[in-house]
């Protein structure tokens, strides 16, 4: 069914086809574009989860354009993303059509204008824009609201940027009726539930061409790119300053780096003590002037810097192809913040290393800052488990990440450091202790990931219905039993025909060795 809706058959069509003409230089649709168009069009609620430069943003302009006499309100975290876009229409000269809101131009929206670009505070802080908003919803005008980088509504909604969470409220609210399409590079099956959740939509599957399309009907869109060219390496961390800023210029040299920190106050150390043993470091956060951050970017894109030392919000959007190094200098927060973070390298093709240098009391700290006000809930803490389950893994790397993401890999990638002892050398003095792991329930990282990864193949089998799932409790079964065989599996208590049908092609999943 997504082949119907990934190709050119509908009344639109010769229009939407010259409008991408417009926008990309003559190009041709790319995989899933079309399907956006299209799906969008007939009225339904996105979920786009595509890989970084695969051309999200046209599958929001293109349908925005399509619409005529209505507008679409695009939110976006970042002013820095939103000039981008900006530019970037103005460079087409296709700048009339859209309208940046801020605080001192929420007036003058032209009839020209089929796009509103803004941020979350800005639509929840500023009285003008909430009620321009709710005025273009009198006049039934609103088309649509796409919140781009989606994986920020829970990432960063209950703790540093809870205007996320509002704008949900806000949308419940006042806009329940108008559709949404949610963009980003990165997101888990359980961040596309909590997002249907919040925003109250039903994950409807790839809809029949003649169904009645309806705004609570969401519609998940998605293909992730295995990234063989990242070489993906957890390394244990120095315990001492110096030697970690030494250590990291060793690894890098001179080549185009991002330092991930966890804190403003770490990007200006980190970045400090780099530029201390040699290194060209700057930091990035959102503790600086506009123009200090312009500046530094600016250094950095011009090759004057090699290495930022960057909080999480340096990366989105930045457009950078020969990123060679991305080096966590602490624990990612989420999977989806780590693949979001090393997917900013590389992206010329050529190979780029991802470092992410762990040591077990890291944990404590990153949950404290994960939950914004030290109470760590769940979400949270199962966030950091998975990040933690990545470091611990012994087999490869690149397949667990996946596997979070819903996508099975067979093979070891090779391009993962897998297996190598964890340790590294250091003057034997500062010689950190060989790193502890903390012991964790393996065995129930073990069944969600599995679980995880059904429960993704049986959403995309038209076969198999959503009943037809295996639950934790049977994985767990299935893992100590071992089945080889259909025939082993009629000895498992309680497989249905349909179930036994949907696992026989996937038993080496529960061959994989539990490492408790
Ligand atoms: N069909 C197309 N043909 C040719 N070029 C395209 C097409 N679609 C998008 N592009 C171009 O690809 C580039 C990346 O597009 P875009 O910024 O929308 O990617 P993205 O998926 O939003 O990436 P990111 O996740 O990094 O924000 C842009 O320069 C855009 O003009």
């Amino acid at each position: 069914m997504l082949q119907v809706w990934d190709a050119g058959r509908f009344a639109w069509t010769a229009k939407a086809t010259r409008l991408l003409k417009q926008l990309c230089n003559n190009g041709n649709f790319k995989p899933l574009q079309q399907a956006a168009v299209n799906l969008a069009h007939k009225g339904y609620s996105l979920f786009v989860h595509l890989p970084t430069g695969s051309g999200k943003s046209l599958c929001f302009q293109l349908p925005a354009m399509l619409q005529e006499n209505k507008v679409t309100l695009i939110v976006s975290p970042l002013k820095s993303l939103l000039q981008d876009q900006m530019n970037s229409l103005q460079r087409l000269q296709m700048n009339e059509k859209a309208h940046f809101l801020s605080p001192g131009n929420v007036s003058n929206i032209t009839e020209h204008v089929c796009m509103i670009y803004t941020t979350p505070e800005m639509i929840l802080s500023n009285r003008h824009a909430s009620s321009m908003l709710l005025e273009l919803l009198k006049e039934d005008r609103l088309a649509r609201i796409v919140l781009d980088e989606a994986h920020c509504i829970l990432e960063w909604g209950s703790t540093f940027r809870p205007s996320y969470m509002e704008l949900a409220r806000f949308y419940k609210q006042h806009l329940p009726h108008i559709p949404v399409t949610f963009l980003t590079a990165t997101a888990s099956d359980e961040l596309i539930s909590a997002i249907c959740r919040i925003f109250q939509l039903d994950n409807i599957g790839i809809p029949h061409f003649k169904d009645q399309a309806s705004s609570q009907s969401m519609v998940l869109l998605q293909s992730m790119e295995d990234r063989k060219n990242l070489k993906l390496q957890v390394v244990p961390k120095p315990p001492n300053a110096t030697i970690l800023a030494l250590d990291i210029v060793r690894r890098v040299g001179q080549e185009p780096t991002i330092v991930y920190v966890l804190s403003q106050k770490d990007a200006e150390a980190v970045a400090k003590s780099i530029a201390s043993v040699g290194g060209h470091a700057q930091p990035y956060h959102a503790g600086m002037s506009d123009s200090a951050r312009k500046n530094v970017q600016y250094q950095w894109m011009s090759g004057k810097i090699s290495i930022v030392c960057a909080t999480v919000a340096f990366g989105m959007g930045i457009d950078r192809a020969d990123v060679r190094h991305v080096v966590h200098h602490a624990l990612p927060l989420s999977l989806s913040s780590y693949m979001q973070q090393i997917g900013r390298s590389g992206r010329d093709g050529e190979s780029a290393t991802c470092t992410l240098y762990y040591d077990p009391k890291d944990v404590a700290r990153a949950s404290f800052i994960a939950s914004g006000d030290g109470f760590v809930d769940t979400s949270t803490s199962h966030s950091l488990r998975s990040v933690v389950e990545l470091i611990e893994e012994t087999g490869c790397r690149r397949r667990v990440l996946y596997a979070h993401f819903g996508q099975t890999l067979d093979e070891c990638c090779q391009n993962c450091n897998c297996g190598e002892p964890f340790e590294m050398d250091y003057p034997e003095q500062e010689k950190p202790e060989r790193v502890q792991y903390q012991s964790s329930p393996s065995v129930n990282y073990q069944v969600e990931r599995i679980y995880q990864t059904l429960q993704q193949m049986i959403k995309r089998d038209q076969k198999y219905r959503k009943s037809h799932g295996i639950s934790r409790k049977t994985i767990q079964v299935l893992l100590n039993e071992q089945p080889r065989t259909r025939e082993d599996l009629q000895y498992i208590r309680g497989l249905t025909e349909q179930q036994m049908n949907f696992l026989e092609p996937h038993l080496h999943m529960f061959r994989q060795k539990s490492r408790d």
